[in-house]
């Protein structure tokens, strides 16, 4: 393990401003955030939310509307010096069909002489027991999926870009693939940045978060911080509308069930009166965002970026 992981004052990603229009209108709008070197992050959102247009963005694969996306600290995704040190496998996995599993990897050798991992690529592709000789156009989704990933995690990237790449995997391999991207965030550093709706897998996984919703960040951060400021409270609904003692703090959600009532609090110290109070999973956190929308949206101080930020409709 080297001394890199965990790198809290180097920047992998950072916007400011970021928007994106389509002709059908805005898929960002207004996006600021950043996400420190060496973080696993979680970018959650509903469909349509702006996961992929974000993840092609920082893979360098389109230009901002307005407002400005780096990476590294400084360069632009698509800078030609940057493009080596960024991976991306995009949702529907491109890979050449009539290319055999060892013909994909080498040419994922040829297209990164520098930094390619034959050990991690094979022991990624023999860990599915495909053999080097097999079409890719022969291979099943999941098994698609695991060579994609094997030429990611080959090229050793520094900053990874994953959309979606668990959806197709049985459960065994998600949680071996799991593994491969913890080891390579823990000891060479990579920063992940993984687009997922299987919110249950990614507590104990992810130790950043990124919840966009409309286009918009609606959290961004810390997962250990971003749970640590809300409270699940739990307690008898005695009247109409949201208990006293909730004022003073954000109500996320509130859901009532008979005479019981559960909220989501943002809190701002302890919550008056005679409550049981728990800190809320990952898994509660995000749901009670997804189902509330219109909750402010919340950035830890470390989320916050620091790039300036560009004049109004300014691309960068
Ligand atoms: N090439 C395009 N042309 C026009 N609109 C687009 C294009 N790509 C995406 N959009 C729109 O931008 C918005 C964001 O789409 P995006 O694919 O980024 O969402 P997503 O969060 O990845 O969704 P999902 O979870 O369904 O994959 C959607 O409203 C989508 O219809």
């Amino acid at each position: 393990m080297t001394d890199l992981t965990y790198l809290p004052d180097r920047t992998a990603l950072e916007a400011a401003g970021l928007g994106v229009e389509h002709r059908r209108g805005w898929a960002l709008r207004d996006c600021s955030f950043r996400i420190p070197a060496g973080r696993i992050c979680a970018l959650v959102g509903p469909n349509g939310a702006g996961k992929s247009t974000l993840l092609s963005l920082a893979a360098g694969l389109r230009r901002p509307t307005t407002g400005a996306l780096h990476v590294f600290g400084g360069a632009r995704p698509s800078d030609r010096a940057a493009r080596p040190r960024i991976g991306y496998v995009a949702q529907d996995k491109p890979l050449y069909p009539h290319l055999t599993v060892g013909e994909t990897l080498r040419v994922g050798e040829e297209l990164n002489p520098a930094t390619w991992d034959w050990a991690t690529a094979e022991r990624i592709v023999a860990a599915g027991d495909l053999p080097p000789a097999a079409r890719i156009g022969s291979l099943s989704g999941g098994q698609r999926t695991r060579v994609a990933l094997a030429l990611a995690l080959g090229k050793r990237p520094e900053l990874l870009l994953l959309d979606e790449p668990l959806s197709d995997l049985d459960p065994l391999v998600r949680h071996e693939m799991t593994a491969e991207l913890m080891s390579a965030a823990a000891e060479h550093a990579t920063t992940v940045v993984m687009a997922s709706h299987v919110l249950a897998e990614l507590d104990g996984v992810c130790d950043y978060l990124l919840l966009v919703a409309d286009g918009r960040i609606r959290l961004a951060g810390e997962v250990e911080d971003l749970l640590s400021v809300h409270s699940l409270v739990m307690g008898r609904h005695e009247a109409e509308g949201l208990p006293r003692e909730f004022t003073g703090h954000t109500v996320v959600e509130s859901r009532v069930t008979g005479r019981q009532i559960t909220a989501l609090l943002r809190t701002d110290g302890p919550v008056a009166g005679e409550w049981e109070v728990a800190e809320p999973s990952l898994e509660e956190l995000l749901l009670a965002h997804l189902r509330s929308p219109d909750a402010p949206p919340l950035l830890t101080p470390g989320a916050e970026p620091r790039m300036n930020v560009p004049a109004p409709k300014e691309a960068v």
